[in-house]
């Protein structure tokens, strides 16, 4: 029995998990809202009511960086994405389509790998 918050094997196997879906989410037709952080030059007031932006650059590089400590936190960010789109966005505009698209994209992929 591992000490630590997981076994290493443990760890590595989650982390498998959030690469693979980390690159379907980033391949989707529907990401290209969310490969970079919103310009905080372009749309400034959207960091005056999103309180936690995140996309999935950041994401990616959290998750090189071994920054999420389960595969649980990676779907956190992930879900955080969603979330904000759906916050600031009509349903019907384009963005707001492209993040209903995503999250029901993520969580069906995710309860398959997660079964
Ligand atoms: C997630 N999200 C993104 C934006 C946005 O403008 N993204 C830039 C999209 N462009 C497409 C080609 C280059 C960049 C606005 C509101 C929002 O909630």
């Amino acid at each position: 029995p591992s000490t630590n918050h997981i076994t290493s094997r443990k760890r590595k196997e989650d982390l498998e998990v959030c690469h693979v879906i980390l690159g379907e989410l980033e391949a989707h037709r529907d990401s290209w809202p969310f490969l970079e952080p919103v310009d905080r030059a372009k749309l400034p007031e959207y960091f005056r009511v999103v309180k936690k932006p995140m996309d999935f650059q950041t994401i990616r590089c959290k998750l090189r960086d071994g920054r999420y400590s389960c595969r649980e936190a990676f779907a956190s960010d992930s879900r955080l994405v969603f979330s904000n789109c759906l916050f600031y966005n009509e349903d019907q505009s384009k963005i707001g389509m492209a993040g209903h698209s995503m999250k029901n994209f993520f969580e069906k992929r995710w309860s398959e790998l997660n079964r």
